[in-house]
C-alpha cells in the first residue's frame, strides 16, 4: 500500500463461524483496510450467538473499539425456521470451546440501520463484505432507496456458479439461508462482487498448513488452532479431505486485493422455490433472447471465476501468523 493512501473502510456482515473468525482476523491484520464495524446475522449460528461471538473475537484481537451491530433474527420474508450450520462449526460456532461471555455489548442501532447510516455518511467509500445469508443487506436496500447508490461495493460470499452447492446439489449455504434476500441484493444495482464456492473450494488450508500456524507465535494463529478442530473433522467427514475450505478469508481478500481473482459480469437471479431453491443463475450475455425474461433489464454484477489460490493461501497464512 502506498503511504498516505486511505485505507478502504469495510463493514463485515458475519455469522461467526470458524472461517468467519479467520476472515475477521485477516481483515484486522491487513494494512489495506480499516474495519469500521461488524454486523451480525444467522447462518453458522443463530444471530444472538453470532453477536456474542463477534464481540468475543474483537476482544481476542484487542479491538473492542470496533462497533458490533446486531442483525435480524428472521429471513426477509419473516421466516423463523432457519437453517443453522452448527454441524460445521460446533454448537457454539467456535469449535466447541465454550469461551466465557464477552464483556462488550452491541450498539443500539440494528445492522441494517448501521449499514444505511455508514453508507450515507461516507458515500461511495464503504465496502460491505457479506459472509452469511444476505438478509441484513437486503433490509438496508429496503430501508433506504439510496443505499445501493451510497454503498461503495458489496463483496459477498455466496452462490455456486456452474457447480454443485454445499447444502444440496443446487444451493450454497448463504444463498439457501435466505434466497429472497439474495435476489434483492443481486438485483439492487449496487456494485456487487460475488465470490461463490466454485472459487472458494480452490483455497484449501491443509493439515500441514495448520501445523505451520500452530508453530507460529502469532496470538491469533494460536487461538485459531484451538477452534479449527471441528472444522477439519467436518471436511474429512463431508468431503474426505484433510484440509478446510477458506471461504470467508478468501472473500475478505477479494474486497481489497481484487486482482487475485478474475471475474465475469452478468445478471444473477436466485431461484426462490422448488427443488432448486437457492440456485444462483448467471446470464452470460452470450445470447440475445427473443422474449423478455426474469434477467432482462436487471443490473449486472461481477462473479469471481478464477483465483490465484497459492497467493491467497500465503497471504492468509502470513497475516494470521503475525503476532
Ligand atoms: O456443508 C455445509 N453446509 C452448510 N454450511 C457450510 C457448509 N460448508 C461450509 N459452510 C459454511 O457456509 C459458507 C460457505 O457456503 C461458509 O461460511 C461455511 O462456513
Amino acid at each position: 500500500m502506498v503511504v498516505g493512501e486511505q485505507r478502504k473502510k469495510i463493514i463485515i456482515d458475519t455469522d461467526p463461524g470458524i472461517d468467519d473468525a479467520m476472515a475477521i482476523f485477516v481483515a484486522l491484520k491487513s494494512p489495506e483496510v480499516d474495519v469500521i464495524g461488524l454486523t451480525t446475522i444467522y447462518g453458522n449460528v443463530y444471530t444472538t450467538l453470532a453477536t456474542r461471538n463477534a464481540l468475543h473475537l474483537l476482544e481476542v484481537a484487542g479491538r473492542t473499539d470496533i462497533p458490533v451491530a446486531e442483525g435480524t433474527h428472521k429471513t426477509i420474508m419473516n421466516g423463523t425456521k432457519l437453517r443453522i450450520a452448527d454441524f460445521v462449526h460446533g454448537k457454539d460456532g467456535l469449535g466447541n470451546q465454550n469461551f466465557p461471555p464477552p464483556k462488550g455489548k452491541p450498539i443500539e442501532k440494528s445492522a441494517p440501520e448501521f449499514l444505511v447510516e455508514q453508507a450515507k455518511l461516507h458515500p461511495g467509500e464503504i465496502t460491505v463484505v457479506a459472509l452469511g445469508p444476505l438478509t441484513n443487506i437486503a433490509l438496508a436496500v429496503q430501508l433506504d432507496p439510496e443505499f445501493s447508490k451510497n454503498v461503495g461495493q458489496i463483496v459477498l460470499l455466496g452462490g455456486a456458479f456452474a457447480v454443485n452447492g454445499n447444502v444440496n446439489p443446487a444451493s450454497e449455504a448463504n444463498i439457501f439461508g435466505d434466497p429472497e434476500a439474495a435476489d434483492i441484493v443481486f438485483t439492487c444495482g449496487a456494485d456487487v462482487i460475488a465470490v461463490g464456492i466454485n472459487v472458494t473450494h480452490q483455497v484449501i488450508m491443509t493439515a500441514d498448513d495448520r501445523d505451520k500456524l500452530a508453530s507460529s507465535n502469532g496470538k491469533l494463529a494460536q487461538y485459531l488452532c484451538k477452534i479449527l478442530g471441528v472444522y477439519y473433522s467436518y471436511h474429512l467427514d463431508a468431503y474426505e479431505i484433510e484440509g478446510v475450505y477458506l471461504h470467508d478469508p478468501t472473500t475478505i481478500l477479494a474486497a481489497f486485493l481484487p486482482s487475485l481473482f478474475t471475474y465475469t459480469e452478468g445478471v444473477v437471479r436466485v431461484q426462490t422455490n422448488g427443488i432448486t431453491r437457492g440456485l444462483t443463475l448467471l446470464y452470460n450475455n452470450r445470447k440475445r433472447f427473443e422474449e423478455v425474461n426474469e434477467w432482462s433489464d436487471k443490473p449486472s454484477v461481477k462473479v469471481a471465476v478464477t483465483v490465484d489460490a497459492p497467493a491467497v493461501l500465503k497471504l492468509i497464512m502470513d497475516r494470521l501468523m503475525e503476532s
